[in-house]
């Protein structure tokens, strides 16, 4: 049976610094680059294909900048998006803060848009637990959502992404799916 394409906007919200960018480009080029960090000016968008069981789906993905100087643009962004994955640092409980403000944006602005948390920089906290800045059961909480403790066991190849495009809720061929939280760990 032949593929179904469909198109599909994705958004990327959050602090900046979170590792929005990086999650990307994990997921279009398949690396991390360390290095300086180059703060994303306005948005960057990048086209993915993926496969969602007989379908071929390509997203597009808006990468929005997490500076708050950008705020205004980054409304401009989540407009009909599909799905959004709001980043906050596992290492700082403001951005976990500022995660929940884009959460209450998405929820007030955008019907219909199915959200991901999604929790960055796990591996600092591999090196020394004493680095995590927001609570577990606090995001748990937040999220009241079962698919993040099964996330969370494989954070380290996990795939925000793919993650997304296996969830039956969200539903990349229609609008107006109802609202969705989960979280993971990156
Ligand atoms: N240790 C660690 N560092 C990371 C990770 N992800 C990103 N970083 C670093 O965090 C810094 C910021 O990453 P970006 O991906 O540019 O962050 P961003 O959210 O896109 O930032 P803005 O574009 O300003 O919104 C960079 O120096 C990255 O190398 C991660 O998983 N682990």
């Amino acid at each position: 049976m032949s593929g179904r394409r469909v198109d599909a906007k994705v958004v990327l919200l959050g602090q900046e610094g979170v590792g929005k960018s990086s999650l990307v480009e994990r997921c279009a080029h398949g690396r991390f680059r360390a290095g300086p960090y180059q703060n994303t000016i306005g948005a960057a968008f990048v086209a993915k294909v993926m496969t969602v069981g007989e379908q071929t789906v390509t997203l597009g993905i808006w990468d929005t900048a997490g500076s708050e100087r950008y705020e205004a643009m980054s409304r401009i962004y989540y407009r009909g998006a599909r799905a959004a994955i709001v980043c906050y640092d596992l290492t700082d409980s403001g951005s976990f803060q500022r995660a929940k403000f884009w959460v209450n944006e998405l929820q007030n602005c955008e019907e219909g848009c199915r959200i991901y948390l999604c929790g960055t920089k796990s591996d600092l906290l591999e090196e020394d637990r004493r680095k995590r800045g927001v609570d577990f059961h606090d995001v748990q909480d937040y999220a009241d959502d079962e698919l993040f403790q099964k996330v969370a066991e494989d954070y380290v190849n996990f795939s925000a992404f793919q993650v997304m495009t296996e969830d039956k809720g969200v539903n990349l061929g229609q609008r107006n799916s109802p609202y969705f939280y989960s979280c993971c760990q990156h």
